[in-house]
């Protein structure tokens, strides 16, 4: 099968604390949309498995492990990006070793989908919101 080559598939994580806190990072400068309040993740390396590049950017965004096995898809966003197309997985993640820190995003904070909605993020986290609600609803977290 051909992969259509314009397709950009990016994977990241809705950690969810204790306290059904949301955990988002700010893309530092320089970078592409910097300043925008982002879930940490990343690009999927040729011959990762996108749980494993999760669980990879993870490790190297915020020094913490996880377990693929506690990685449970949530949903996605589809949306033009460039001359790409941007195909963003998200997965919900409950359980974590370590304490994040923002290792490479310029700050990390913790926030409920209401602090969420007030926050610049990418265009194409915007219809995220709607799924992120429910699952919190469904699942426990702060509204
Ligand atoms: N991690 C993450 N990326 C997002 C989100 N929303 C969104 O549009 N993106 C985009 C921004 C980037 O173009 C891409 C993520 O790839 P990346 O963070 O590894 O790429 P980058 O260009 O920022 O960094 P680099 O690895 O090239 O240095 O997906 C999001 O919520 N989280």
């Amino acid at each position: 099968m051909e992969i259509n080559p314009t397709l950009f598939p990016v994977v990241a994580a809705l950690l969810v604390d204790g306290a059904g806190r949301l955990l988002v990072q700010q893309r530092p400068p320089g970078k592409m949309m910097a300043g925008l309040w982002e879930f940490p993740g990343g690009k999927i390396e040729p011959g990762e498995t996108p749980e494993a590049a999760l669980a990879r950017e993870l490790g190297e965004e915020l020094g913490i492990q996880v377990a693929v096995a506690d990685l449970t898809p949530l949903t996605f966003a589809s949306d033009a990006l460039g001359t790409r197309h941007l195909i963003l997985l998200l997965y919900r993640c409950d359980s974590w070793i370590g304490e994040p820190e923002p290792l490479h995003a310029s700050t990390i904070r913790w926030v409920t989908v209401d602090d969420l909605r007030a926050l610049d993020m990418p265009p194409a986290d915007l219809p995220l919101l709607g799924a992120i609600e429910q699952s919190l609803r469904h699942r426990g977290g702060a509204q």
